[in-house]
């Protein structure tokens, strides 16, 4: 297999007496969407927030392209921080900004973009994730709902190539959820970018993505296909995937 474009070799996170990452290996292949799985508080976020360098490991390493961020040339750096983006789970947009202009702002900061072409860019992500209309407003005058689906044109605007979303389709309607998964999905086969999700939308995030991990008490205890998670006997795996099903049909 090639070399994967991010990769966590041991790495250890310890928060005062928590260990929330003990000695984990995984490994994210370009052109590829991984979703990582795990119950509430596993570490999901943690992990992501490794991958842009928010958190650093206390032991481990976690090499880009097969070499520690850090011994890339400073060049190299530049140019994979710009090729990175990233949703958080409580979208963090900023609240004294329109939505337009918290979705302009990457290509204000990162694009030579004439002030038109960015006009473009913004609307047709606006039409996609259907908030149109919401140009003028303030992310504090709209549901959660909304404000994710301005987090997602965000982190979409600038055509990147490796995206982190935490948790992209948490509080929406099961219809938008729907609609943010395809597009996800029309979105990586048109442009092939390389995707690390969060997600606790089992089964239904496995149809658009090609890998997934399961974070437990601190391990990465499976990686590898849907299928070969469908297929795994480990009783952990299934207890934690059936669970998931069963309290998805009592809500329904
Ligand atoms: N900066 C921090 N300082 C101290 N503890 C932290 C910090 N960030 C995360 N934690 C702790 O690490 C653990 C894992 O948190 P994390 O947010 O990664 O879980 P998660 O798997 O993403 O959960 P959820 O699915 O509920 O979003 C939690 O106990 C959290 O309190």
């Amino acid at each position: 297999m090639d070399t994967p474009l991010i990769q966590f070799c041991n790495v250890s996170k310890t928060f005062d007496t928590k260990t929330v990452l003990n000695n984990i290996n995984l490994s994210i292949y370009k052109g590829e969407i991984t979703t990582i799985i795990g119950k509430s508080g596993e570490g999901k976020s943690v992990l992501l927030k490794h991958v842009i360098g928010l958190l650093k490991p206390d032991s481990g390493t976690i090499l880009f392209n097969g070499k520690a961020f850090t011994k890339h040339s400073p060049t190299e750096q530049l140019s994979l921080k710009k090729k990175l983006s990233y949703m958080f789970q409580d979208s963090a947009l900023f609240d004294s900004m329109t939505v337009y202009e918290n979705i302009a702002l990457p290509l204000q900061e990162a694009s030579n973009l004439s002030k038109s072409e960015i006009q473009q860019r913004v609307e047709m992500r606006m039409t996609q994730l259907d908030i149109v209309g919401t140009e003028h407003q303030y992310p504090g005058q709209l549901s959660g709902g909304m404000r994710k689906r301005v987090a997602l044109a965000r982190a979409l605007v600038t055509e990147p190539e490796i995206i982190l979303f935490d948790e992209p389709t948490t509080g929406l309607d099961p219809i938008r959820k729907k609609a943010v998964h395809q597009m996800i999905a029309d979105y990586q086969r048109k442009l092939g970018f390389t995707g690390i999700i969060v997600s606790h939308e089992i089964p239904e995030i496995f149809s658009i993505s090609q890998r997934v991990a399961l974070l437990n008490k601190g391990d990465i205890i499976f990686q590898g296909t849907p299928e070969q998670l469908n297929n795994d006997d480990n009783p952990v795996i299934s207890t934690f995937i059936h669970g998931h099903e069963s309290s998805l049909l009592n809500i329904d």
